[in-house]
């Protein structure tokens, strides 16, 4: 059965760069449904992250589910040592290369779950054709390369025209950039029902104060629930 709940993925790149597998540990802990890892190249996006050997690390610590976003070109190269790393779902973008097919296929090859991502500049109608391959659709509401930014109102719309695409496909619609209690409502009733959550997440607290974690994630379930039944 298609799993519709929604779902909370803090991003791991406003962590503690020091300390991972404890705020990996941490934010489960405290309520979150996956693990964001956020893949940057230095050239697809301004700045670097995560390799595979680091996501390989992070692996044994995550118990939920971790999707893996890979902001990187080209994309193509990369899947399989991703896939090797642990990510039980690999995102690629739309923008990334010119046959975003080809990429899709790489990723089911692997037998991991597969999404394609788009950047807040894409129209939604460029993907019509890649629905059937995918599980999951990840609208960026910010320009990606970093946290802290400010969401771009327009992602609602685009939200809601991908879930009229998608009609009755089991297809998650995932919306990551400035995502908190006062954006994830309009994204709720647009049709996304997963949220990566950065800043919103991690601001103010620490492994040794999780406690704050959880209130933050509380905080941005209670806001999509309560938009969710008043829909
Ligand atoms: O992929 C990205 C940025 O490129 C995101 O995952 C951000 O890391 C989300 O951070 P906040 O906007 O929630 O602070």
């Amino acid at each position: 059965m298609f799993d519709r709940s929604i779902k909370i993925a803090p991003s791991i790149l406003s962590a503690d760069f020091a300390n991972f597998g404890q705020e990996i540990q941490a934010i489960e802990a405290q309520g979150a449904d996956w693990v964001h890892v956020d893949v940057m190249d230095g050239h697809f996006v301004p700045n670097l992250t995560f390799g595979p050997p680091a996501v390989k690390a992070f692996r044994p610590h995550v118990k939920t589910f971790m999707d893996v976003h890979l902001m990187i070109a080209p994309v193509d190269p990369y899947i399989e040592a991703y896939a090797e790393a642990g990510a039980d779902m690999i995102v690629a973008h739309w923008e990334a290369g010119p046959h975003p097919h080809r990429t899709l296929q790489a990723i089911k090859a692997t037998g991991t779950k597969c999404g394609i991502s788009l950047n807040p500049g894409t129209p939604a109608n460029v993907i019509s054709e890649l629905l059937d391959l995918v599980d999951m659709v990840l609208v960026m509401s910010v320009n990606p390369g970093f946290g802290g930014q400010k969401f771009i109102p327009s992602s609602v719309h685009k939200v809601a025209q991908i879930r009229e695409m998608i009609g009755d496909r089991e297809i998650h619609i995932q919306v990551d950039g400035g995502v908190d209690p006062t954006t994830v409502g309009p994204l709720v009733a647009a049709g996304a029902d997963c949220f990566v959550a950065g800043s919103a997440v991690f601001k103010g607290g620490s492994v040794d104060t999780p406690e704050v974690y959880g209130r933050n994630i509380r905080a941005i379930r209670e806001a999509a629930e309560a938009a969710q039944q008043a829909a």
